[in-house]
């Protein structure tokens, strides 16, 4: 079931390092929310620390407030291995377990949360999130076989239904289509399109081409000078902020006069 996110006044730090000021954003479910702005503005940041990924890096923490739904995403007795199972995520090269099969690596998250799963639910999970991923019919005969034998886009869609097989609410994706070619992108990008009737999915890119095509709000981060720490400019319809966008920073952006 896909969940509302709603972050309130989050800021993000490496140390004494503040990436990330202040940000209070509301994401809907159901729905693509991109992320854009130049390099180094914290958008990989603040992305992680909507599944808690961010406190994996030493010394590294947040302020502030992230809900999911109803729930305290940092509240103390929250397990973050939960939150995870909730939020998954994909990244930017695809990370198939290598020595494993398209099948293990499919259900490898899902038997983790459930041991003592039998063959035939095991088959079901795997049929349902390849299918998910449209990968199936390009795989089911060879389900044996490595993951890692896969094609890039091949690989990268393995590992979204590997992330899809845990039944998360959302999906957090980070430039899924960089390592990609123009062909695996643009099934990456129907795919998106196709997982938002049942998530939450957020994702990150550099193209702008992309957000337009896939997200239904665009968010723009920049940051205020080297060395400063990046912030929310602007968010919005994406075809209201690639149109008509209210801040002057983000049309400088988006018109290529800037980053
Ligand atoms: N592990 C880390 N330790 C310390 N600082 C970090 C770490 N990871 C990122 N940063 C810093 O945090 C800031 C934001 O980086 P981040 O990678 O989130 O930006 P980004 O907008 O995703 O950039 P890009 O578009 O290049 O991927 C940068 O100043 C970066 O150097």
């Amino acid at each position: 079931m896909a969940k509302r996110i709603d972050v309130s006044g989050l800021h993000v730090y490496y140390g004494d390092f503040l990436a990330v000021e202040d940000v209070s954003m509301t994401i809907e479910p159901r729905s693509v929310t991109a992320f854009i702005g130049s390099s180094g503005c914290g958008k990989s940041t603040f992305l992680r620390t909507l599944n808690r990924m961010h406190e994996v890096t030493p010394g590294a923490r947040v302020q502030g407030k992230v809900m999911l739904d109803d729930q305290d995403v940092y509240a103390p007795e929250v397990d973050p291995v939960a939150v995870r199972r909730e939020v998954g995520m994909v990244f930017q090269r695809p990370n198939p377990f290598p020595t494993m099969s398209i099948y293990d690596n499919v259900i490898a998250g899902a038997k983790l949360n459930n041991q003592r799963m039998s063959k035939s639910r095991a088959d079901e999970v795997v049929e349902r999130s390849l299918h998910g991923a449209n990968l199936w019919d390009e795989v089911k005969d060879r389900l044996n076989r490595p993951g890692a034998g896969l094609s890039g886009g091949q690989q990268q869609r393995l590992c979204i239904a590997r992330a899809i097989a845990v039944e998360p609410a959302v999906l957090l994706m980070d430039e899924p289509c960089s390592a990609l070619d123009p062909i695996s992108t643009l099934a990456i990008e129907d795919l998106i399109a196709k997982l938002k009737e049942n998530y939450t999915i957020v994702i990150v890119t550099h193209n702008m081409q992309q957000a337009a095509r896939v997200s239904d709000t665009t968010a723009f981060f920049n940051l205020a000078g080297t060395g400063k720490p990046g912030r929310l400019i602007e968010m919005g319809e994406t075809n209201k902020i690639f149109t008509k966008p209210e801040q002057k920073e983000t049309e400088n952006y988006i018109t290529g006069r800037f980053g």
